[in-house]
């Protein structure tokens, strides 16, 4: 059986989904794949077996996938698996900023003994908060995520203003007409009564929100953070929250510079922490693994090109390469120098990497063995495997 490692607390709707088909989880085997959430891959030894790496959820920070992607191994993610669980999470976020509920809550439990309602019909003046309908919510990152997020705010009566300069095709359609698409960040910032960052944690990404941004922010603006640690410098955001230029900074992810302050509300990385969103993610990465284990196709990678063609011939090979010239004529003037008829070849790239799939139908043993050697040993050829269509 092939076998899977699995770090983290894992659905077991994945897990079973990954039982029958076939898979061993966690075995004495090497591992063929890892399927992961929050575990921190970096500091990890990945073992050379290992052909996938899947994210059961959004973010794919954890993972080094530079270094896996010169392996040759293909690193998935699960790309809306749990944006509802967010969304409704940072909708929560956006009514806690509006409203004193945290403290409102200590409150009503502070006021034992007596006259309980009259002590508390007294005093709740302290806890009077203000409404979202009217006020404007800058979402930056209208990803799976963000656009959830934007929709709905619209129907809390709130003027939505998004920012995303990568907004792909899919998700353009999903977003209502009424949401405002601002051309420059700074714009959003300016305009915004609360500010939500929906976006992921890259290079380019660190800091997004400093210092200077917070400066364009209206001095009574509510900052939300349910993306990343390190998108918001939290520091920055302390800084301003002390000096009133930001009126609240809720975030997902703690940090020991944040705790205890009384503007700032820390859940603890809970986001994607629903039933649903987490049977979701877990289904969709276990699917994606079995699926490029088993035929090839690829199916949300961060690495690499999708390739997703239905498995029609006895056998497929599957190349992963550098996305340099030439290499589809090096590879269909191989088949054919060894008289293998392809059936179908695939391929797409995606910057530095590209994935050609080969199908096949009559393919001997002996020109399995030699291809796969041969394959290998021709330049920017990172890895080829081989895929048997097991309804033959
Ligand atoms: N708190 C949680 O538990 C939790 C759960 C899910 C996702 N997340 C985080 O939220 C992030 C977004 O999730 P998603 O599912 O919406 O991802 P997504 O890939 O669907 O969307 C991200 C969007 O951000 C945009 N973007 C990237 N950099 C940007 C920038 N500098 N300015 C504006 N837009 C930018 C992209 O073009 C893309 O449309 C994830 O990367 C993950 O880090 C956190
Ligand atoms: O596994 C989780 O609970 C967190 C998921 C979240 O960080 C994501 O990026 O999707």
């Amino acid at each position: 059986m092939t076998n899977i490692k699995t770090y983290n607390a894992i659905s077991q709707k994945g897990l079973a989904y990954l039982n029958a088909h076939h898979y061993d989880i966690n075995g004495q085997e090497e591992p063929k794949g890892i399927l992961l959430r929050s575990q921190n891959l970096h500091n990890e030894v990945i073992p050379s077996s290992v052909r996938a790496v899947v994210r059961a959820g959004a973010g794919f920070n954890n993972i080094p996938v530079d270094t896996l992607s010169k392996r040759g191994v293909a690193v998935f993610n699960t790309p809306g698996g749990n944006a509802n669980a967010v969304k409704e999470l940072t909708i929560a976020a956006l009514i806690l900023a509006a409203r004193p509920v945290v403290g409102a809550i200590g409150f009503a439990n502070e006021t034992r003994g007596g006259d309980v309602s009259l002590r508390t019909e007294v005093n709740k003046g302290g806890y009077r908060g203000t409404e979202l309908a009217g006020k404007t919510l800058g979402v930056i990152g209208l990803g799976n995520v963000g656009s959830k997020v934007a929709n709905t705010a619209l129907a809390l009566d709130m003027d939505v203003i998004g920012y995303d300069p990568g907004l792909n095709a899919n998700t353009a359609w999903r977003i209502d007409r009424h949401i405002k698409h601002a051309k420059t960040v700074e714009e959003v910032l300016r305009q915004s009564d609360y500010v939500t960052v929906h976006i992921p944690l890259t290079d380019k990404n660190k800091y997004f929100i400093g210092g200077e941004s917070i400066k364009l922010m209206k001095p009574d603006a509510a900052l939300l953070n349910f993306s990343r640690g390190g998108i918001v410098d939290d520091l920055a955001a302390k800084s301003a929250l002390d000096q009133d230029q930001l009126r609240v900074y809720i975030t997902d992810f703690a940090d020991e510079a944040l705790f205890d302050h009384p503007k700032v509300i820390i859940t603890p990385h809970i986001g994607g922490s629903t039933v649903e969103a987490e049977d979701m993610s877990a289904l969709m990465a276990a699917r994606q693994l079995d699926n490029y284990l088993t035929t090839g196709n690829i199916v949300n990678s961060v690495n690499y090109p999708d390739i997703d063609e239905p498995f029609t011939t006895k056998y497929r090979v599957g190349i992963i390469h550098d996305n340099v010239p030439n290499m589809i004529g090096q590879i269909s003037t191989f088949f054919g120098d060894k008289n293998i008829n392809i059936e179908q070849l695939s391929n797409r790239a995606v910057g530095d990497y590209a994935y050609t799939l080969v199908a096949i139908n009559d393919f001997t043993i002996d020109q399995q063995e030699y291809v796969k050697v041969a394959l290998d040993s021709i330049p920017h050829v990172i890895l080829t495997r081989r895929y048997v269509n097991d309804n033959f």
